[in-house]
């Protein structure tokens, strides 16, 4: 895979990320993994800990990891850039309530079924809207070691990070850059949700000819075909904007496509459904359509 330069200056105030009408992306990216590696830090100490487990009204559940890790999240983004309002899935109260043209969308642990299980796909997540789209994510599989962000317009990165209670530098990892692939229509290979898989979503896998398949859960899913390792991930379940906005930002920094079910770029800020994500389906480079 082909290398790419870190070579931006470094910003970390406020100050800095507010003075741009353009959001800083890098600025974003360098406070983002610093914060992400402590979150997964925090997140990996309570890895097999069935303590303080509970269960939200859609019956998904929520432990003291998704907790901590979303309170190292949110104090790391309002100390970036304050007057950019912060929606969290642990602290997101009226999901109904009007949103500006630039909010940051936060699931600290997405996949929480896995993690509790002891799988590895599960992940942290840092997205920005910018005019009902996602312009900057980080997704983060802490006990996979595996970060991807986007560092500019268009351009994502995935590294080797652990986590880690100090923090990260960006600019210190090694990376490569993320390329999705083409696919062979003849042969697909595709990603379904391991908690949340429907009989929709087996009917719509029908009118592609895929002949490799797998289960995962989380934005893994966005992240593996960003890395060019799968070519559809069909989604007629719901979710919500915060499980999709970073892993969207990352796959189509990498050249893929998340659309709606009429082939619309996926939109976020849909506060009259609170947040609710209708369905949708993420590609790599190459969109098909059902035979
Ligand atoms: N009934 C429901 N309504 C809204 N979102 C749901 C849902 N059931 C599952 N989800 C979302 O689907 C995510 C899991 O997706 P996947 O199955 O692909 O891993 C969950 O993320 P969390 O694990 O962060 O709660 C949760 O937000
Ligand atoms: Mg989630």
């Amino acid at each position: 895979m082909e290398h790419f330069a870190l070579s931006a200056p470094r910003h970390t105030t406020a100050a800095l990320a507010e003075q741009t009408t353009v959001f800083d992306l890098r600025a974003a990216a360098e406070v983002l993994t610093d914060a992400a590696a402590k979150a997964g830090a925090a997140i990996m100490s309570h890895y097999g800990s069935t303590e303080g487990i509970e269960y939200k009204d859609d019956d998904s559940p929520v432990t003291r990891a998704d907790r901590d890790a979303d309170a190292i999240l949110t104090a790391a983004l309002r100390d970036f850039a304050p007057s950019i309002p912060v929606v969290s899935e642990e602290t997101a109260a009226d999901r109904k309530a009007p949103l500006g043209r630039t909010f940051f969308l936060v699931d600290p642990l997405d996949g929480t079924k896995e993690f509790i299980k002891k799988r590895t796909d599960f992940t942290v997540n840092v997205g920005l809207i910018e005019d009902g789209f996602p312009c900057f994510g980080l997704v983060y599989a802490p006990a996979r070691a595996l970060l991807a962000v986007t560092i500019a317009d268009g351009v994502a990165i995935e590294a080797e990070m652990a986590p880690s209670a100090d923090g990260a530098d960006l600019s210190a990892l090694e990376h490569t850059r993320l390329h999705a692939r083409a696919a062979n229509p003849e042969a697909i290979t595709a990603l379904v949700s391991l908690s949340h898989l429907d009989g929709k979503t087996e009917e719509f896998l029908k009118g592609f000819s895929v002949t490799e398949r797998s289960g995962a859960g989380s934005s893994v899913k966005f992240l593996e075909i960003a890395r060019g390792n799968a070519d559809l991930y069909p989604r007629l379940a719901p979710t919500m904007e915060w499980d999709t906005a970073a892993g969207q930002a990352v796959l189509e920094a990498a050249g893929g496509h998340v659309v709606d079910t009429k082939g619309a770029r996926f939109a976020y800020g849909k506060t009259d459904a609170g947040l609710k994500n209708s369905n949708f389906i993420a590609w790599g480079r190459t969109v098909l359509t059902p035979r």
